[in-house]
C-alpha cells in the first residue's frame, strides 16, 4: 500500500496525515512538495491535508487548486486512485471539481473548532468499512469555511446515488442537508471537513478516525 500526502504552503495538518498513515497503514506515505508536478508513480492513496494552504487568500482552497501537483492528483483520480481530502483538502478538491459543490463560510461566521458527532451514511464504502454497524462517530472539527452548497439537483443526485458519505449530528456550520463529506462517483474521492486523522488513539483523544485508514488499507 503506497499513500502520499500533498504539501502546500500553510498547510498544517500533512503531519497528523504522516503520522496517521504510518502508524495505522504500517507504511510511511511520501511527503509531496505542491511544486512537484509528480506524484509517485505507483501511489494507491493520495491525501490532500488540512491546513490554511496559501493563508486562505482568495477562498479556501482556490490557489492551492491551481498548483502544479494538481495535474498528477487528477491523473491519479482519472486512473482510479483513491484519494482522501480533509477540510482545507476537501476545500481544494472542490476547487478543482473533483468533488461538486463548495464549502462557503460557517452559518455562524465562527470558526469551529471541536469534537463532533457525525453519522456514517454508508458502512460499506471503501471509507466507512471497518466501522461495521456503527452509525455514530466523534471526530474533531476545526475550519470557518465548512458551509457544504450545492445546488438542489446536485445535492439530489448526491443522496440518490448513495454519496454523501457522513452527515453532522447537530450541524456546526450550516451545511445543505446536514452534509460533512462526500463522495466522487467512482467512490474513490472523499472530501470531508471532519479531521480523522486528528483522532487515532494518540495524545489528541479520542480514536474514531482510525477506522476510516483501516477502511482505507482494506480496500486497497
Ligand atoms: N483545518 C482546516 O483545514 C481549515 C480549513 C480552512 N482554512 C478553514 O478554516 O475553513
Amino acid at each position: 500500500m503506497k499513500s502520499a500526502v500533498i504539501v502546500f504552503p500553510g498547510s498544517n495538518c500533512d503531519r497528523d496525515a504522516q503520522t496517521a498513515l504510518t502508524e495505522v497503514m504500517g507504511t510511511p506515505p511520501a511527503m509531496v512538495w505542491h511544486k512537484d508536478g509528480n506524484l509517485p508513480d505507483d501511489v494507491d492513496l493520495v491525501v490532500v491535508p488540512g491546513g490554511f494552504s496559501y493563508g486562505d487568500y482568495l477562498r479556501c482552497g482556490a490557489m492551492a487548486a491551481n498548483s502544479p501537483v494538481i495535474e498528477g492528483l487528477r491523473r491519479h483520480a482519472d486512473r482510479g486512485g483513491y484519494v482522501l481530502g480533509v477540510c482545507n483538502g476537501f476545500q481544494v478538491l472542490t476547487e478543482t471539481q473533483l468533488l461538486p459543490g463548495a464549502l462557503l463560510r460557517n452559518a455562524g461566521l465562527d470558526f469551529v473548532c471541536r469534537p463532533q458527532a457525525l453519522r456514517i451514511e454508508s458502512s460499506n464504502s471503501a471509507f466507512t468499512s471497518a466501522y461495521g454497524d456503527r452509525k455514530e462517530i466523534t471526530i474533531p472539527i476545526a475550519h470557518h469555511d465548512g458551509n457544504f452548497v450545492a445546488d438542489e439537483d446536485t445535492l439530489d443526485r448526491l443522496e440518490g446515488e448513495g454519496r454523501v458519505a457522513f452527515r453532522y449530528s447537530g450541524n456546526p456550520n450550516g451545511s445543505a442537508r446536514d452534509i460533512a463529506g462526500i463522495v466522487s462517483e467512482n467512490g474513490r474521492v472523499l472530501g470531508m471537513m471532519p479531521h480523522p486523522e486528528r483522532a487515532i488513539g494518540g495524545h489528541e483523544g479520542g480514536a474514531d478516525g482510525r477506522g476510516m485508514f483501516e477502511s482505507l488499507l482494506s480496500a486497497i
